[in-house]
Formats: C-alpha cells, structure tokens, sequence
C-alpha cells in the first residue's frame, strides 16, 4: 500500500520550547526546522510512501520542505496540532479520496525510511492504527487505510487516547527511528545516538551537548 504522509509543523518561532535549557531561543527556530527537514526528507525516500504533505504557515519551513518535494498544506487559523491535521488528512483526500493517510509528527530527526516502511506496511491490516512514542505515553504516527477516518488525538498522553479511541496500536520491534521524537535535550541524546540526518547534524554541531563529542 502507498501512503500519503501529513506532517504538521507549527511557526518555527513558537516550536520546540522544551528544548529551552538545550538550545537558546535564537537556535530554536533552526532546530525545528532541521528536525523537519530531516523527518520529510526520510519519508519522502520512503518505499511506502507516495507523498508527503506538510501543514503549515511558516514561511521559511514552506519554502525549505517544498524544496525537497513535499506539498505545502496552510494551517488551519489557531485550531492547534489536530485541526491542523484534520484538515491536512482533508486536503490530501480531497484529490485521492481512497487513499491511505498517515499523520507523523515533524520531530524525528532520526527517521530511517526502511523503519517507516515497516510501519506503514503493519498499519496497512488495520483500518486505524498507530505507534507509541519511545517515552511509551504519546504517538508518533497515527494511520488510517482507505475509507478510514485519521481522528487525530495528538497532544499530552495521546497514547491512551489513540487507543480508547479504537486506533490499534502497532507492536513492532526494530523501529527506534520512528519512535524516537525530540521534545528534551535527553530525546536529543537519544535521537544522536540512533544517527540523525544531515539537516540536524549540521544545526547540533554548534550546540554544546553533556554526553556528545564536543559538549
Ligand atoms: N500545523 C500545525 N502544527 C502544529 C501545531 N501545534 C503543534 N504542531 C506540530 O505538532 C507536533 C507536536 O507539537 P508540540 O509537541 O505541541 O510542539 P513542539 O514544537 O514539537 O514542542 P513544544 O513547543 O516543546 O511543545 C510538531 O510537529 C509541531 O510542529 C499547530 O497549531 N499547527
Ligand atoms: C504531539 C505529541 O508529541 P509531543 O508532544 O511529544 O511532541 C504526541 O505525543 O501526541
């Protein structure tokens, strides 16, 4: 099966403020960006993937990931991550009304095409279905085959949520890089130790980081 992935990314100003005592305020917007770049780079070489849509209104992300192919969705005004994906999901099955809809969060600066390949290849059993963060208490996926609904729940504690809501959750092994999200400088941490991509090698390599080479 062939997926249409949607990737949610909000102002680049406003992003990743849990990585305030890792990196200062003027690095953060680069960070995120990175984090994006990597993520959408990684499924757009994926084998399962068709397509990548990224919902946002941040001018620089627009520009950078349409660049590397992805399509550019405008956010939904101030209705938050799951409007925005909602409407994303929408948007994608306005043109392929069967098609297959995953939604992946922006920060898997990890990510390793084959991994989200086997991913998308368990959720394609199952009308609805998603993966766990490696924190094991939120989601970093969220699937739905042809006819399914996405009904994203994203947020604090989305895995208990995804799952009351019916969502099977997938139960792989050997998937680190699409589990691996980056929130604290510890994701970061463990995010570098799986190997990054190129976008945020480049925009950590100036962060002094406890535990890396150089920090
Ligand atoms: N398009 C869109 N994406 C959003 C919105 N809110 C959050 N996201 C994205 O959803 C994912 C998870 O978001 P959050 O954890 O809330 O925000 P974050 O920037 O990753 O991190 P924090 O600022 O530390 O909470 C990231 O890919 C965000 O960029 C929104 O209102 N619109
Ligand atoms: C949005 C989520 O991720 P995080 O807040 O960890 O970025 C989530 O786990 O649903």
């Amino acid at each position: 099966m062939q997926w249409t992935v949607v990737v949610p990314l909000k102002a680049l100003a406003r992003a990743k403020s849990r990585l305030s005592d890792t990196a200062a305020d003027a690095v953060r917007p680069g960070l995120a960006l990175a984090f994006a770049q990597d993520t959408v780079a990684a499924a757009l070489a994926c084998a399962a993937v068709r397509d990548v849509a990224v919902v946002t209104d941040d001018p620089v992300a627009g520009r950078a990931l349409a660049a590397l192919g992805a399509r550019i969705v405008p956010d939904e005004p101030a209705g938050g991550l799951n409007a925005a994906l909602a409407h994303g999901a929408a948007a994608v099955r306005a043109l392929r009304p069967r098609g297959a809809v995953a939604a992946l969060n922006a920060d898997l600066p990890a990510l390793r095409p084959v991994e989200l390949a086997r991913v998308l290849d368990a959720a394609a059993e199952f009308p609805r279905a998603f993966l766990p963060d490696a924190a094991e208490i939120g989601t970093t996926l969220l699937a739905a085959t042809p006819g399914g609904e996405l009904r994203p729940s994203f947020g604090p504690d989305s895995r208990a949520r995804h799952r009351a809501s019916g969502a099977v959750e997938l139960d792989l092994a050997e998937v680190p890089s699409v589990r691996q999200d980056v929130d604290t400088g510890d994701d970061l941490r463990a995010a570098l130790s799986l190997g990054v991509g190129p976008h945020t090698t480049a925009a950590t390599a100036r962060l002094l980081i406890p535990g890396q080479p150089g920090g």
